[in-house]
């Protein structure tokens, strides 16, 4: 059986990856986000950014709603990631409500909802 450490590791480890993939040529500030779906598979994001920057997809965004187009719309918990060494990057207003909308296991169920640092 995987261990819960491993399962926090693997969706750190997804993050990460999607934050190399990032569309930030404004910000240079490149994001990633992994999401935990609640039958155990990972989905990830990244931002992906507009010239007209109000279009801008956030990492955190980017992963639901890939989520959501595969079927999945249960979700146990999120990593985001960023790359300023010494700061914890928290999900933007936008983000906070979406994860609202889907919010029934992140906190009806005290499961994680957690922002890391890495
Ligand atoms: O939690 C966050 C914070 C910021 N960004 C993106 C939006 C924009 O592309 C860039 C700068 O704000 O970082 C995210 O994707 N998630
Ligand atoms: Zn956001």
């Amino acid at each position: 059986m995987t261990s819960r450490r491993d399962i926090v590791k693997e969706l750190v480890s997804k993050c990460l990856q999607a934050r190399d993939m990032a569309y930030c040529p404004y910000s240079r500030f490149p994001v990633g986000a992994a999401i935990l779906t609640a039958d155990g598979a990972i989905i990830t994001g990244c931002n992906v950014e507009n010239a007209s920057y109000g279009l801008t997809v956030c990492a955190e965004r980017t992963a639901i709603q890939r989520a959501v187009v595969e079927g999945h719309r249960q979700f146990t918990a999120i990593a985001v990631t960023c790359d300023i060494k010494d700061h914890f990057v928290g999900p933007c207003g936008a983000c906070r409500q979406v994860l609202m909308e889907v919010r029934r296991r992140f906190y009806d169920r005290h499961e994680h909802y957690a922002v890391i640092r890495k």
